[in-house]
C-alpha cells in the first residue's frame, strides 16, 4: 500500500500463499507496544513506531475507525518490581504516559510499579480486509501463490518485495530467523475496558472490538501451530490473577502463531544476481513480537528503497516492466 502511494505509477502484484484470516497478523493482539530489537539502533526503532502510530491514530479519528477495526485503549503496564527503564523509548508517542498512582496499584496486590498510558490497538482480521480493500481499489492484483525461489518471479517483475515474515526462512534461507511461538485466547467479556500487561511480557489482558485477547506464550524455537489446553488453563489463570471477573469470560477460542523472530528487523535492498543477471529485491520481514507496532514505519522505509530501485533501473540500460 505504500508504495502504491509513494509511487502512483509503478503496477503493484501482492502474491500470497495465504491471506487473511490464515496468517500470523490474524492471531496478533494488535496491541501498539513496540518490542525493542536488540540490533536496530532505537532511534530508528522509534520513527517506525512514531510513524505507525501517527497513521492509525488519524484512522482511529476518522470516520474509517470501526471498518479499519482501530481505536484507543487506556490501560496499565505493571510490574512486580521497577524496572531498570522507568521511561520506556515510546513513551512520549502514546498518549498520557505516567506513572501510575498508589490508588490504583491498589487493583494489582502482587506488583509495585506500574505505568499507565493510552494507545491504540487494532482488530488484526478487520484492519487486514481494510488494508487489502484499499489495495485493490488503487488497482493491485492479488494472487494466490507461493513463491519458491524469487528467481522465479525475475521474468514478470522489475522489483521483488519480501515480506514473507516467518516464510523468509525458507524462502532466503535467513539462518538468523527463528520462531517464537504465541498462544493466545479470544473470550467474550465485554465487561472489560482496560488493558492489562504485565511487564514481564508474559501476560496480558487486550480488550478489541468485539473479543478480548488474553496471552500468551513465548516458546523460542517453537514450530508447533496446534493450541495446547494446558497453555489454555494456565493463560486463563494468569489473565484472573490480574483480572479475576474473567472468570465469567465466555466463548474461548484458542489462536497460535509463530512470531518471525530476529536481532533486528530486515528492511533492506539487495541486488541478487546471477549469470550476469540483476534481480532487485527490498527485504521486510522479521517484525518478531512487534510487527503491528512498527508495520507502517517499516513499511514507508521498505517503500523508499523501492524507489532507489527504480531510479537505479532508470539509470541502467535495462527494459523496465514497469
Ligand atoms: C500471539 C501473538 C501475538 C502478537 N501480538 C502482537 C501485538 O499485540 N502487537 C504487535 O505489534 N505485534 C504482535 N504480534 C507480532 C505480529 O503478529 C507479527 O510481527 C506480524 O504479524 C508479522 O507480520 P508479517 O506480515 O511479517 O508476517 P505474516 O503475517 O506471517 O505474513 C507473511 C505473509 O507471507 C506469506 N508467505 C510466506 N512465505 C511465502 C512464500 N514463500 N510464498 C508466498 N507467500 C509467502 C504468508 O502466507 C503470509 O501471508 C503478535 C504475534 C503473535 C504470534
Ligand atoms: O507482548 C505483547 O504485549 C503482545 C505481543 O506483542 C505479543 O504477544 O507478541
Amino acid at each position: 500500500l505504500c508504495i502504491t502511494e509513494t509511487c502512483p505509477s509503478c503496477s503493484v502484484t501482492v502474491l500470497s500463499d495465504q491471506f487473511s484470516p490464515n496468517t500470523t497478523s490474524d492471531v496478533a493482539a494488535g496491541m501498539l507496544i513496540p518490542h525493542t530489537y536488540p540490533d536496530t539502533p532505537i532511534h530508528r526503532q522509534k520513527q517506525w513506531f512514531k510513524e505507525t502510530f501517527t497513521y492509525l491514530f488519524a484512522i482511529s479519528n476518522s470516520a474509517e475507525a470501526s471498518e479499519a477495526g482501530i481505536h484507543l485503549v487506556s490501560g496499565w503496564q505493571v510490574f512486580k518490581s521497577v524496572p531498570k527503564e522507568e521511561l520506556p523509548f515510546w513513551s512520549d508517542i502514546v498518549l498520557g504516559f505516567r506513572a501510575m498512582s498508589e490508588a490504583e496499584l491498589l487493583k494489582f496486590p502482587q506488583h509495585r510499579f506500574g505505568q499507565a498510558f493510552t494507545t491504540l490497538k487494532c482488530d488484526c482480521p478487520s484492519y487486514l480486509l481494510w488494508l487489502e480493500k484499499r489495495l485493490k481499489a488503487a488497482g493491485t492484483q492479488m494472487y494466490t501463490r507461493k513463491v519458491a525461489d524469487l528467481w522465479e518471479l525475475h521474468s514478470e517483475y522489475d522489483i521483488v518485495v519480501n515480506c514473507t515474515g516467518m516464510g523468509a526462512h525458507q524462502l532466503v534461507g535467513d539462518k538468523q530467523l527463528f520462531p517464537v511461538r504465541g498462544q493466545v485466547l479470544k473470550v467474550h467479556a465485554p465487561w472489560v475496558k482496560q488493558f492489562i500487561r504485565d511487564g514481564d511480557g508474559l501476560t496480558y489482558i487486550y480488550p478489541g472490538i468485539h473479543r478480548v485477547t488474553l496471552g500468551g506464550t513465548r516458546e523460542k524455537g517453537s514450530w508447533s501451530l496446534s493450541p495446547d489446553a494446558n497453555t489454555t488453563r494456565d493463560i486463563l489463570d494468569r489473565c484472573c490473577s490480574l483480572e479475576p471477573s474473567l472468570q465469567g469470560a465466555q466463548d474461548i477460542e484458542v489462536k497460535v502463531g509463530l512470531r518471525p523472530s530476529r536481532l533486528c528487523v530486515r528492511v533492506q535492498r539487495e541486488v541478487l544476481s546471477q549469470g550476469g543477471v540483476k534481480l532487485p529485491v527490498v527485504h521486510n520481514y522479521g517484525h518478531g513480537a512487534g510487527g503491528f507496532s512498527v508495520h507502517r514505519g517499516t513499511a514507508n522505509e521498505a517503500a523508499h528503497l523501492v524507489g532507489e530501485c527504480i531510479s537505479a533501473l532508470q539509470g541502467s540500460s535495462s527494459r523496465a516492466k514497469l
